[in-house]
């Protein structure tokens, strides 16, 4: 799978734009601010519906239009297919696949498997539980339409739950019967995905663990591990026991919403003794763990957006990439910098077809 065309209409800083991309390598090179990372994040958004970057769609629009489009053909099993994503100010966002509407984006979730690596995904290790759970859920979802519905409806009961907490504080009430609905489909829904969880990190880790040694040279010992109240008690079990606490906070404050990934080396949270090296190695080997995953998966290689690589990698780690998808390994690359020089020399040695675009 490769994508052949991309054009963009008002999509963030661009008015118009178009590109006719390599099947392997394309490099994206310009000054700081010229676009770079906007067109990734425009692939990106092909293939999830929404921007990596800045979630709230109208942001997404230039400033001085009232629409964007991002229009994209794939080759994908030899067959041509056009993906087209636009939205209007005001009015919900629109995701065709060779001209018919999706009714529901999570259809298209999966179809074009696609990789961003970014400076930005240093949050994956200080931020909270949530960005953790989101690249789990992330990673899974691209390849396992069950999980993905299934987690949609566990947020919906989430809040519906929430909503009922808080109309029982507002009101003074208390119904036991509304709220076990409410608590049978949570523990449901969640026994499932807990299971998914567990069965997907189970594959992951040591995709994890041999992408990193392979960076680093095995230098040091690093670990995830997966963290859930559902190891201690099933869902029910949990709700009942906190039901005084959820009643006071008008939350549902235990459940699979509060999982979380511990990254740890040598045994401790790398996010207070990683050196920077290791956070960045760790967060790279995270990443091609992913698109691993991904592609065994889907049996076809995501698309790799690298972005800013050259922040994260030496000259030699960008290299060995690169090398990666002159064995085939990986597939179709895109990778922006601000220096053309050292980004042709490196995907020159690789010996593979490769396109500059200069923004
Ligand atoms: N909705 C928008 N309308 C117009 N311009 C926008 C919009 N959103 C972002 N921009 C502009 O896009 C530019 C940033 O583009 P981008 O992040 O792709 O640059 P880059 O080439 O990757 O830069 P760097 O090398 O610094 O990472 C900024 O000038 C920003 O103001």
């Amino acid at each position: 799978m490769f994508l052949k065309t991309l054009s963009l209409v008002n999509y963030k800083n661009f008015t118009t734009a178009s590109f006719d991309f390599d099947s392997k390598i394309n490099c994206l090179v310009g000054h700081n601010g010229v676009g770079k990372t906007n067109v990734l994040d425009s692939i990106y958004h092909l293939s999830f519906g929404k921007s990596y970057f800045n979630p709230i769609t109208s942001q997404n629009i230039n400033h001085d239009a009232e629409f964007f489009v991002i229009d994209g053909t794939l080759e994908k099993n030899d067959r041509e297919e056009h993906i087209l994503v636009s939205a209007k100010r005001g009015q919900k966002k629109v995701i065709k696949r060779n001209n018919k509407a999706y009714e529901k984006f999570s259809e298209h979730i999966g179809f074009i498997p696609a990789v961003i690596i970014s400076p930005g995904d240093r949050d994956l290790i200080i931020e909270g539980s949530e960005t953790r759970r989101k690249f789990m859920d992330g990673v899974i979802s691209q390849s396992d339409q069950e999980y993905l519905n299934a987690l949609i409806q566990y947020g919906k009961v989430v809040a519906q739950r929430n909503a009922l907490l808080k109309f029982f504080a507002a009101n003074s009430k208390f119904d036991r019967d509304t709220l076990d609905i409410y608590n049978a489909q949570m523990n449901d829904l969640g026994n499932l995905l807990f299971e998914k969880r567990k069965v997907f990190l189970e594959e992951f880790i040591p995709i994890f663990d041999k992408r990193y040694a392979e960076i680093t040279n095995q230098k040091e010992r690093v670990a995830i591990e997966y963290k859930s109240q559902l190891f201690e008690k099933p869902i029910s079990e949990l709700l009942d026991q906190n039901l005084q606490k959820d009643m006071m906070l008008q939350y549902t404050s235990v459940g699979l919403h509060k999982d979380d990934l511990s990254f740890e080396i040598e045994g401790h949270p790398i996010k207070k003794f990683g050196s920077q090296g290791q956070q960045k190695s760790f967060l790279i080997a995270l990443k091609l763990a992913q698109f691993d995953f991904i592609k065994k998966l889907s049996k076809s290689s995501p698309l790799l957006l690298l972005d800013d690589i050259f922040d994260k990698l030496d000259e030699q780690r960008v290299a060995h990439i690169v090398t990666l998808v002159a064995e085939n390994e990986l597939g179709q690359i895109f990778i922006s910098d601000t220096h053309p020089d050292r980004t042709e020399k490196v995907v020159k040695e690789s010996n593979q077809s490769y396109k500059m675009f200069r923004l």
